[in-house]
């Protein structure tokens, strides 16, 4: 991976072979805000990139195998990820200042962004959780209307959809493995069905299963929510007591360990159970760009904005096709592979609503 070490200014196909990677989440329930965390620092604001990799390197987990130790390992980068850890860091706020560069930002680099964009379809691609919230809906509607829009969530699309209501937007839930495109009658639908994609259909009872031995296998456990988000399930530790994860942790590996097919990724506080298909939401925005006729089109320009872990795989899309641009929602260290930050929704909103102003007035001087 050609990740940057990028650290921004402090206040987050087909069948084939298992993946292997750390899947970072995100914290923001539709009507929260998240609270700030540091990616795997055992207790600082940042940490080195061989840190950072050892981290991700203990985190990667395949199926089975590992038993006490791995749990551990589990548990202690959950233990990493939290805000009360954070503050126990052995630097202080102004060391970690001092060690931060700046990604560019997008909104001071707007003109810039748009420049590079001149003479190309612009295709918005959105994370939900950290990156959008409930009161962006109107912004994220208009936005709508200027260019194509695709939700990409690790959530269950239906979900999301309850979440943002707005049809004429493509949702891609379940980290990608649940693709749907507006109702026919939409500007960008080209066919008559809306687009459907759902590579990972043929474990659908798999992931039931599991979701209801771990609902089985949780219940005991004071705080623990199992979540089915369709295509994976979430084991959410938020509320677990700190001396109870383990449980949990043990609890979700005894259920992984039945299932080869079916493979672990971790996020902040919570642990997923999914497919081991070659999909994520890196595939995800590729088969959107396929659908809305971009292809082998050079003058098509994705922008995707994002702050979890997961949406590391669209951003290297991006980079490795040389189109559009990755834009990281955090505040603090992430080796990435996005091209510009915002730092939290808030700007995310800015960022969107100029994109609206941009093209109206593009719109009315192309009139002139
Ligand atoms: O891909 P995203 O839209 O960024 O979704 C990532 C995960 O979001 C949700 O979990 C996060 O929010 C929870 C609070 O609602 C929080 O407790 C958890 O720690 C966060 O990771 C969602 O519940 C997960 O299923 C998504 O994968």
């Amino acid at each position: 991976m050609t990740n940057q070490n990028v650290v921004v200014p402090d206040t987050k196909s087909g069948i084939s072979l298992p993946m292997v990677r750390l899947s970072g989440s995100s914290i923001f329930p539709a009507t929260a805000q998240k609270p700030p965390t540091a990616p795997g620092t055992g207790g600082g604001g940042c940490i080195s990139l061989s840190a950072k990799k050892k981290l991700l390197l203990e985190n990667l987990e395949i199926n089975g195998g590992g038993g006490a130790a791995k749990i551990n390992s589990w548990v202690d980068s959950m233990r990493a990820s939290s805000p009360t850890h954070m503050k126990s860091s052995s630097q202080s706020l102004s060391e970690q200042h001092q060690q931060q560069i700046t990604l560019p930002s997008a909104l001071d680099n707007f003109d810039q962004i748009m420049e590079a964009s001149r003479g190309k379809q612009i295709v918005m691609f959105l994370d939900y959780d950290g990156t959008l919230s409930p009161i962006m809906r109107t912004t994220v509607r208009r936005l709508a209307t200027c260019f194509p829009t695709a939700i990409v969530s690790g959530r269950c699309r239906d979900k999301v959809y309850k979440f943002v209501r707005l049809a004429e937007l493509y949702y891609a839930g379940s980290h990608g493995m649940d693709i749907k495109g507006p109702e026919k009658g939409s500007k960008y639908t080209k066919g008559t069905e809306p687009v459907i994609c759902q590579p990972a259909s043929e474990f659908l009872p798999m992931i039931d299963e599991v979701f209801k031995e771990l609902v089985a296998k949780t219940k005991l456990t004071p705080g623990a929510k199992v979540e089915n988000n369709k295509f994976c399930v979430s084991v959410h530790f938020r509320c677990v007591e700190e001396k109870k994860w383990s449980e949990v942790a043990e609890a979700v590996k005894s259920v992984l360990n039945k299932y080869p097919k079916l493979r672990l990724s971790q996020g902040r506080k919570v642990l997923e159970i999914r497919p081991t298909i070659k999909w994520d939401k890196g595939k995800a925005l590729e088969f959107l760009l396929e659908s809305l006729g971009f292809a082998n089109c050079t003058d098509v320009f994705p922008i995707y904005i994002g702050d979890d872990r997961t949406d590391e795989d669209a951003f290297k899309v991006l980079k490795e096709r040389e189109q559009g641009f990755g834009i990281l929602v955090s505040k603090v260290a992430k080796d990435t592979n996005a091209s510009y930050s915002l730092q939290e929704p808030t700007q995310v909103m800015d960022f969107l609503q100029r994109l609206v102003d941009w093209k109206k007035l593009a719109f009315q001087e192309s009139r002139m």
